[in-house]
Order: C-alpha cells, then structure tokens, then sequence
C-alpha cells in the first residue's frame, strides 16, 4: 500500500498529475464563479457564437420551403383578424392535391369559429381539408378536437439563455402527458418521413437566414395563391407547392417576441421557420454538452497548468497566453467549419484561475520541491559512487586478466611440456575475462544512466527555483556583507535556506572542497542567529592533537596532568552561549568521535580531572570536505554522529561549477591584494579570464586567491596576461582543450599531461582513451606506472599516494580502489618467487608494456617486499 508520504512525493514531482488537479480545481472554481454570475457568463460564453452569426456569410435559404403569408391585398380581401376556416381549408386542400411534400399551418383549433366567420359549417370544412391532408402539423392547442390526434401538433417555444437571448429552442417541451415537439422539427421530420428523434433533453441551435426576421424566409403573399387557386392556375401552385414544405401563416403576427443573437426581436413561428431553413439547408448548428464542456475546460485548464509549471518566468507566461490564442482561433475555425459551438468563458476563466493558481502553488511548493529535488540528487550520487566503485573494480580486474593472459600465452608458446596445462589455464583466464568484462560493461552503462539522471534532476533543480532577478540581486548585496562574493543563483539560493535555517538551532552540517567557504558560511551561521552577538569558536579538528583533545575542547583543572597548573576552558565553554564551528570533522579519530557525540547529546561534558560535570548551551556548526555518508559505510565515522550532525546540511558548489563568480571574485581579489601590496589594482586580459574561467581550481576560491596573489607579485603590468598565470604546476588540474587530442597528447605525452587528462575524465579509463585516441591498455599501463611511482614516493602510504594522483578529493576513492588493485596484482605476481631478482625478472617479462621510465619504481617496491620477508 502507497504511504502518504510516498503518495505525495510522486504527485509533487509529477507534473502532469499536478497539473491535471490544478485544471480540475479550476474548471469547478471557474463553475461556481458561473453560478455566481451567469448573466455575464452566459453573454461572454457566446459571444463568439454570436459575433459570427452577425458577420458570417448569410446561409443558403431553402428552395424546398414555400411559406404563405398574409399581405396588405389579403387583409383588404378577408379582413385584418381571423379568417374564415373555410379560406384555410381551401389552402390545405390545395396544397395537398398539388402534391405538397408537408403543411404546417401556424392555427390552434382551440375554440369554435363564430358564426360570422362560417361557424360550424367552416370548422367541418377545415376538419376535413386537414384530415385529408395527412401530412400536417399545426400549433398545439389545449383542446383540439379529438380528430386532429391524427395530425401532428408542435411547440413554438425558444429557450433564452440568462442574458435573454433566445439562441435555441427545445426539441421536446412536455405537456401535461404529451410531449410536444418543436413545430419546425416536426415538419422536418414528416418531410423526409423520418421517425422524430428521441433527444428529449435536445435544444437546437438557430442559424439564422440574414436577421432572423420572416422577410430573410422565401414567403409568398396569400393574394398571389388565393389568386392562383381562383384561376386554376396550376403551373403556379405547382411551381410554389409540388414537393415543398409549405407554411400557412393564417394568424396576425404574435405578440409573444424573442430576441435573437442577430438583434431582432421575433416571434416564435419566425425562429422555429428559421430552425426549419437551418435543417432543410443542412446547416444545423451543435453545442457541446454539459459534459464536454466541463471535459474540455478540464483539459485546456490543465494543459496550461502544465506550460506554466513546465516553463519558468515569462516564457511560461508567453506559451500560456499562445494556447490561449490558439484555443480562441479553433472556436471560431469549429465554429465555421463544423457548425460546434465550443465553450468560451468557462475555459477561460478557468484559464485565468490556473494562472494565478499555479503562480501560488509554484510558490507554495517550491522549498519542497527543492528539498526532494535534493534528496534524489543525494541517493543517486551515492549510487553512482557505488556503481563507480564496482566499475574500477571491474575495469582493474579485466587489465589484470589481460595481463595474466598474455603472460600465460606467452608461457604456453615457450614451454612443450605443459602446453595442455597452460593451454587450459589460458582458456579459463579468457573465459573469466570475457565475463569480466561484460560486467564492467553493464556497471558502465549503469553509470551513465545515473549520471543522466543526476544530470536531469540538477537542470530540474536550477529550474524549479523562480526567485526573481530582485530577489536575487538582494541576496547577492546582503551575502557581500558577510564577506561572500557571489552571484551565482545556486549559491545564493543556498545562502537564502542558510538564512532561513541560521535562526533555528538545528545543527547545520556543511559539506564541499576545500577553499569552497564552508567557514565562511558557518560564520554567516552564526552572525545571522539570535547568538550573533555572543562568541563564535572556530575549531580545526585535524589540527588538534590527539593527546590535547581533551583537554582543549572540554578544558581541564589544576594539576589533573603535569603541566595543568591552572584551571583552563575548553573551547564549548568558551563558546557558550555562542557558536561553535566545528571544521574538518571527517578526520576525526573514532575515539574522539565518541566523546564528541556525548557532548552533542548532552550538552555536557567532564573538565579533564574534574568531579563535576559543566553543562553549555551551544550552537553546533561543522563542517568536512569528505564523504561522511562513505566514511559510515566504510567504518571510519561513527553513524549516530553523523546523524547528529545531520540537522541542516548544505552542499556548497565547487569554484568550476560557479563560472559567474569568476570575474567577480577576480575584481574583489584583485583590489584586495593590491590594496595589500600599495599597488594600482592590475586589471585581467580576456585571455587571462578565459584561462580562469575553464581552470578546474581543485583548491577553489582559496587556490584561485593564491593564484590572483602570485600573478600580481611576479607582474608588473597594468594588465595581467595569460602568462602571468602558471596554472599548471604542482597539483594543478588543467581542463584539456576539446581538439584532436592524439594530436595534442602523441604518444610519448608527458605524464602530467596524462594524468591532467584522467582527471579531467574522472579517472575513466575508458573515456580517457578515447580523448588521447590510444587504446585503454596504453592508459592504464601510464596510470599503473604513476602509482607505482607515487607509491615509492610516498614511502607506500597508499592512501597520501592516492592523493597525490588523484587531486581533486573527488576522484580519492577511486585512485585509492585503482592503486591498491594494481599494487595487489604486483604482489600476487611475484609472490611465487624467492629473490626479489627472480620476481624482478619475471615482471619484466609480464608488464612489459609498462613505459620503461616506471621500472624503476617497480624494482623499489619489489625489493621493498622482498627486504621486509624475513629469512626461512
Ligand atoms: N564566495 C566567497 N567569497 C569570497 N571569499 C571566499 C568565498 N569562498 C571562499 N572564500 C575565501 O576562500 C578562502 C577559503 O574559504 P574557507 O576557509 O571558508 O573555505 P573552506 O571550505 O572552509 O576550506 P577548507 O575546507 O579548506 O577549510 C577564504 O579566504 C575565504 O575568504
């Protein structure tokens, strides 16, 4: 089962499931804000619906229809009010013999005819014209007479929206037990004999003939017809009925008037003659539905929920506002095209919703996001240390095999006797080799897969963070004035939670290289905590002497050791009240790891030779350039320690990530040393930054001082060139060009260079090879040479050897796996020997593609070895 916390971690870093709640949450707000208002609503919601109605092309009108209405001359010949039924019958009749294809006629047959309109006579008429007539529908009355159940009856209703206008009508309208449907769908329906639909919760769309009025409609004056059916003029009525839907408007115009998106007010008959053209002509126009409304603001709302939270800053903004533009050009391209009205303004207050929404919760969620973002960042590169380490092991193991292949190959093609012997030895070894080397295969690949992925969660990091411009610069003045130069925005994001973090009383852990200003930030600590004005002790642990630890940090009594003759504080009295900076904890011994975890713990400590304990209130700051989390897989740093220290951790990036800082820390630096030096402050050349900028300055801001303060004492120029700098001397790491490097680096290449460039490759055999264009051997064989060497000059104290290749800290743990891999190997080889000549002899014959220069260091430790094998 998901935990909470599992569960919320996977929606805050997923974008599309934040961004799809955010659209769902502001399609309801948006729902309820229509609630609240729906009169604006409703007029911006069809506002594209209705600007195009006034400023389209105006629809076909249907030849199919002939609608018959009164007209001045028939006013004058049958009277302005009702007719008599007779001249109605006489209509129908008409139409039905000339082959009409359906009637309507806009009369109720509600109430008896008076006697001086025909009475009863002129009703029996009618009755019959219609009932002979079949296919007629005629306006519904509460009560007809029992003989018009035959003939259809339809509603002349519209349904205005909120904002009163009359945009569509019903297709059903219930009636007591009926259920009536709209008169121009009836008549559709009986034209092309279609069975009516059975949408009872169906409206339908006016798509109005120019206005909308009953002039824009093919009518013809009641005096032409009644003229023609005097003369028996059937070519006429023929020309007008056969095949046609024909309309009878016998009533005076209806008082009862609705107001169409076209501005005119009509009445009802109009509009549904209007709905009857719209269907006739085929240009019936669709609305999507409440669903698909709500679907498709869901949608668009999420989608540009999502452009914000992918993008940062105005680019967002810039893709937000295009597909809002792009949403507004496809209503009106749906519109015009495929007669489907879309929603308007709920998507776009939905729009508007997630635009601010999604500002907020940017905001909201940015600290968490980092601190994840973070984590992550923290399980893959330990990840990737360990498949690092698994791939050295792997990489050495596979050059070991090839070497003891080659030796037994050689062996084989010297030596008849046992050709079978070693015939099988070669095969095993080759065996194991292959599977050797398929591993080293995969734990590459592996690596490669995280390194992608840190590589993403870092861009991810950088991006995430939206502290503006201002922000930014505030945070840079405010970091100057506790002595940190920078404007680098990862830097000063750091500084911000540093900021944040200073006036609680976690403990705070910082972790980097060297010269990278971890004290300068633990004083930054301190002076930004409610203890700013109390002491801050800063203390190296690696300086102190084990037999003094004690002593100096918890402090001791008079004559408790020889030489105690006064009382004396400790370093946590002296900062009681205060903070104390405890640097370079990673070298701390065991021992003194578990004194130190008493005091974290109990804020109280025994005076050396004291009774009684003394207890303080101290802030713990510490800080390491080594790998605490290793240190604990590895033994060499107590876990509950760690786990202590662990309050608040920040990592500070190296100098080489930071390039922005560059110029200006060389103007700080400059002006300070030449300040120093009482001389005008020496500006740099573009080269000479360009030199700087792609250094890879292991030591960091420390080292990149030194070298600022040896450029200016050893230079007299106002400028200061590239050659005012000697970057590449003792432990310099320089940054090779991205040229032909086989032309750069032919074979007999310095070793310097060599190693410059495994460093510069993270000590990867592989890719190195690949820059110097030599095959992997070549290179390993140079960096055997170089620990070898570095081992006899470290008088084999392995772990100062490794240090010595690797130079960058960084990189410790891998030369250390590599050294100790190839000293081993040298070990093995000549262990069945019993004279260090003997051994020497046969390493010759096996590292024979070690460059001879290395013999030298090889001859040393094998006759070291020999020298410490005391005699049989
Ligand atoms: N951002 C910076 N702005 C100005 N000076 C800096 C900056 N970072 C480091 N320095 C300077 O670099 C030198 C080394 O800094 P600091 O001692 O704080 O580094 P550190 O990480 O504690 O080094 P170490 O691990 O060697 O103790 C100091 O002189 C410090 O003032």
């Amino acid at each position: 089962m998901f935990h909470r916390h599992t569960l919320w971690r996977h929606f805050i870093t997923s974008l599309p499931l934040q961004a799809l709640t955010i659209g769902i949450l502001a399609t309801l707000l948006a729902k309820l804000l229509w609630l609240a208002a729906p009169a604006t609503f409703t007029a911006l919601d069809w506002t594209v619906y209705d600007t195009w109605l006034r400023h389209r092309a105006p629809i076909a009108v249907s030849p199919a229809l002939t609608i018959i209405a009164r007209d001045p001359v028939s006013e004058a010949q049958f009277g302005a009010g009702s007719w008599d039924r007779a001249i109605l019958a006489q209509l129908i009749t008409t139409a039905h013999e000339t082959g009409a294809a359906a009637i309507g006629i806009d009369h109720r047959f509600n109430q008896a005819s008076p006697p001086h309109l025909g009475g009863a006579a002129s009703d029996a008429l009618l009755l019959e014209a219609t009932t002979a007539a079949g296919h007629l529908v005629t306006v519904f009355a509460d009560e007809a007479p029992p003989a018009m159940d035959a003939i259809m009856q339809g509603h002349l209703i519209l349904s205005p929206h909120s904002d009163h206008v009359a945009r569509s009508l019903p297709f059903f309208v219930e009636h007591g037990s009926q259920t009536l449907p709209a008169f121009g769908l009836a008549l559709f329906s009986l034209t092309k004999n279609q069975p009516l639909p059975h949408e009872t919760g169906a409206t339908g769309l006016v798509n109005a003939v120019g206005n909308g009025t009953l002039a824009d409609l093919p009518t013809i004056p009641l005096s032409n017809v009644w003229g023609a059916i005097q003369r028996h003029d059937s070519t006429a009525l023929d020309g007008w009925m056969k095949d046609k839907v024909v309309v009878i408007l016998s009533q005076p115009p209806a008082q009862n008037l609705w107001l169409l998106p076209t501005g005119q007010s009509v009445d009802g008959m109009t509009a549904h003659l209007q709905f009857l053209n719209s269907l006739l002509t085929d240009n019936r126009l669709c609305q999507t539905g409440p669903l698909g409304r709500a679907g498709i603001t869901m949608v668009f709302a999420a989608f540009i929920a999502w452009c914000l939270l992918r993008f940062h800053g105005s680019i967002s903004l810039v893709f937000a506002a295009g597909v809002i533009a792009l949403y507004a050009a496809l209503t009106a391209a749906v519109l015009g095209g495929l007669h489907l009205v879309l929603p308007v303004a709920l998507p776009l207050t939905a729009a508007l919703i997630v635009l601010l929404g999604t500002t907020a919760w940017t905001h909201l969620t940015a600290g968490q996001r980092m601190m994840l973002l973070e984590q992550d960042m923290l399980r893959i590169q330990q990840d990737t240390a360990a498949v690092r380490e698994a791939l050295v092991l792997r990489e050495s193991r596979a050059d070991a095999l090839q070497e003891d292949l080659d030796a037994a190959k050689a062996a084989a093609a010297q030596s008849a006797g046992q050709r079978q012997d070693l015939a099988r030895a070669t095969e095993s070894l080759r065996a194991e080799l292959a599977d050797v080397q398929m591993q080293e295969q995969t734990a590459r690949e592996q690596l490669e897969g995280l390194e992608r992925q840190l590589h993403d969660l870092r861009a991810a990091g950088s991006e995430s963070e939206t502290i503006g411009d201002t922000a930014l610069t505030q945070l840079a003045i405010e970091c100057r004035q506790l002595g940190i130069m920078t404007r680098d925005a990862s830097l000063l994001r750091l500084f911000r939670d540093v900021k944040k973090g200073a006036g609680s009383p976690l403990t705070v852990l910082f972790l980097g290289e060297p010269g990278t200003g971890k004290e300068l930030f633990a004083r930054a600590v301190h002076r930004l905590s409610p203890r700013s004005s109390r002491t801050f002790i800063a203390v190296n642990m690696a300086a102190i002497s084990p037999e003094l630890f004690e002593s100096e940090l918890f402090g001791h009594t008079k004559g408790s050791f020889t030489g105690a003759t006064a009382d004396r504080r400790g370093y946590f009295e002296l900062a009681n009240h205060g903070t104390i900076f405890l640097d370079e904890i990673g070298d701390l011994r065991l021992d003194h790891q578990s004194k130190l975890l008493r005091v974290l713990q109990e804020k109280s400590f025994y005076r050396v030779g004291a009774t009684m304990p003394t207890t303080v209130d101290v802030r713990i700051v510490a800080a390491t350039n080594r790998d605490l989390q290793r240190g604990v897989s590895e033994g060499w740093f107590r876990e509950d320690l760690y786990f202590r220290l662990k309050g608040l951790v920040f990592r500070l990036p190296p100098l080489r990530e930071r390039a922005a800082d560059i110029p200006l820390l060389a103007d700080v630096c400059l002006a300070e040393i030449a300040g120093q030096m009482s001389r005008p402050t020496p500006k740099l050349s573009n080269e000479a930054l360009h030199l700087l900028t792609e250094y890879a300055w292991p030591g960091n801001v420390r080292e990149f001082r030194h070298a600022l303060e040896r450029a200016v004492a050893l230079s007299d120029d106002p400028v200061l060139t590239r050659s005012a700098f000697s970057l590449e001397g003792a432990g310099a790491t320089p940054t090779l060009p991205l040229l032909n490097p086989s032309r750069l680096l032919p074979e007999p290449a310095g070793d310097a260079a060599v190693l410059g460039c495994l460093r510069q490759h993270g000590f990867d055999m592989q890719a190195t090879a690949k820059t110097l264009g030599w095959d992997r051997s070549t290179v390993t064989q140079r960096l055997k040479g170089l620990c070898f060497q570095a081992l006899v000059e470290s008088n084999g104290d392995q772990a100062k050897a490794a240090l010595a290749i690797a130079g960058d800290p960084t990189y410790l743990r891998t030369v250390e796996l590599k050294l100790l891999d190839y000293h081993n190997h040298l070990l093995s080889v000549i262990a069945p020997f019993k004279t260090a000549d003997e051994a020497l002899a046969d390493c010759t014959r096996r590292f024979k593609n070690l460059p001879d220069r290395h013999f030298a260091s090889v001859d040393t430790l094998v006759r070291d070895h020999f020298a410490k094998i005391p005699p049989p």
